[in-house]
């Protein structure tokens, strides 16, 4: 409980300077900041947000346990669509101090009802007394103008002394997607320390972790740079990096490695089920495993690796934001920069394909497909970003090659880049 009200009071500290939003039906976000004062209007998106509902509410998830913060947001929709009344509207929301890292909080917006209001207020009191959410009602002025904030806070969180009552007032959106802000070490892990931090803290609640850091080879196995040159094929699925990577393997005499490696295998599927900071923090594992075979198989032969950082990478920072390829952190930003601890690809190669071919090719091969790829063939925005961020990863950056034409004349295209630039 008092780790509990320290985190809330941290958050509250500054709160009338944070910026809020929340996710219109369009997908597009309005934004909104608060002032202590009366005077001017909400912004417009927000009397659409409320449509005639009434009183409208939110909830912020803000705990400073990493792990338990990330799983409870996970699993708060579900948990309040199963208790609220039937039908309840909720949207995602989020809250930050601009330009301030790590200073994201998640949440939803939800829209209520008159009729079910009592309902309604009885089931976000119980989330405010018992988990780590800060609860807001907002109710509109009677000259249908100005709305008010109205921070719930319980007996023992009263003690703060702080203003409740805040007026809605609109505020400029921000130059990137506010998810920028908390990407480093939870979206996308620079350092095989911060992922291994993450996994470890996993313990408790998921006892495979133990099984799958001992698959990390120690340090002193690790190896060193590979005298053989280490080519990496990326693109989204069904591009065909598992048909390329076997040709050049078979044609190089080379060996063929994969992140994440085999050995993941039996854990994948859990893992995937598990919020972003724990999933990305498992792939970001498997690629310094998958480096480690490198370094010890390059010794001896060529080596190729069908997906690697570029993937996790381009993934997790796709998901991450929402909207068009416009929300992406900039060109250049740091978060595209290749993790200084782990082995550099002599090149990287980067299949790309036309939406309608590759969706022919997945119906042709007719496998089961993973959530993510199931959202790469529904949501047309999440896979322009998906590529757009693979193509911005520098250090090193990838090489496209257009992945239409036959098989064996995407591999002829390959090779001649391996040669110019692997001196094979
Ligand atoms: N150049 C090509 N022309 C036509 N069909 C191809 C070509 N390359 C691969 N295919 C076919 O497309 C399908 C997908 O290829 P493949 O499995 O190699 O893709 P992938 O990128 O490894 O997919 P995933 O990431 O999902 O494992 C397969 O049925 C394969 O036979
Ligand atoms: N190095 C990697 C490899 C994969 N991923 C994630 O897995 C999904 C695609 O894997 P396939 O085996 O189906 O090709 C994709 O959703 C990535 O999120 C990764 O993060 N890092």
């Amino acid at each position: 409980m008092a780790r509990r009200l320290k985190d809330l009071k941290s958050v509250f500290a500054q709160w009338s300077s944070r910026v809020f939003s929340v996710e219109l039906e369009t997908g597009a976000p309005v934004y909104f900041g608060l002032q202590e004062n009366r005077g001017g209007k909400a912004p417009l998106g927000f009397s659409e947000l409320q449509q005639g509902h009434g009183k409208c509410y939110s909830l912020l998830v803000c705990s400073s346990d990493r792990i338990g913060r990330e799983k409870f947001y996970w699993e708060l929709k579900d948990k309040l669509l199963s208790d609220l009344p039937p039908g309840s509207d909720l949207t995602n929301m989020l809250s930050f101090l601009p330009d301030v890292k790590n200073s994201l909080i998640r949440g939803y917006f939800l829209k209520g009802n008159s009729d079910d209001s009592s309902l309604i207020e009885r089931v976000l009191g119980h989330f405010e007394q018992h988990d780590p959410v800060l609860v807001c009602s907002y109710s509109e002025g009677e000259d249908n103008q100005q709305w008010t904030q109205h921070v719930w806070t319980n007996t023992e969180s009263n003690l703060m002394g702080m203003t409740k009552e805040f007026y809605v007032v609109p505020t400029a959106a921000p130059t990137y997607h506010p998810s920028t802000l908390n990407m480093i070490n939870s979206d996308v892990f620079y350092s095989l320390d911060e992922a291994c931090d993450v996994l470890k803290k996993c313990g408790d609640i998921i006892p495979e972790t133990t099984s799958v850091l001992r698959m990390l080879p120690s340090r002193a196995n690790a190896g060193g740079k590979p005298d053989f040159p280490v080519v990496v094929i990326e693109g989204l699925d069904a591009t065909g990096k598992t048909t390329l990577t076997e040709s050049l393997r078979d044609t190089l005499g080379a060996t063929l490695l994969r992140s994440p490696p085999q050995c993941l295998s039996p854990w994948r599927a859990r893992f995937d089920q598990e919020p972003p900071l724990i999933r990305r923090a498992f792939y970001a594992l498997g690629n310094y495993i998958t480096a480690a075979q490198i370094c010890q198989e390059g010794m001896k032969a060529p080596i190729i690796v069908d997906r690697f950082w570029h993937s996790t990478a381009a993934y997790a920072i796709a998901t991450a934001v929402s909207g068009p390829v416009t929300d992406l952190p900039q060109d250049g930003s740091e978060v595209y920069r290749w993790p200084s601890d782990l082995l550099q690809p002599s090149l990287v190669v980067l299949l790309t394909l036309d939406p309608e071919e590759r969706k022919r090719r997945l119906r042709d091969r007719g496998q089961t497909k993973t959530d993510e790829e199931q959202e790469l063939d529904r949501n047309q925005l999440f896979r322009l970003r998906v590529e757009d961020a693979y193509r911005r990863i520098s250090g090193p950056a990838c090489v496209t090659v257009d992945a239409s034409p036959s098989a064996d004349l995407v591999l002829q295209q390959v090779l001649l880049l391996i040669r110019a630039k692997c001196h094979l």
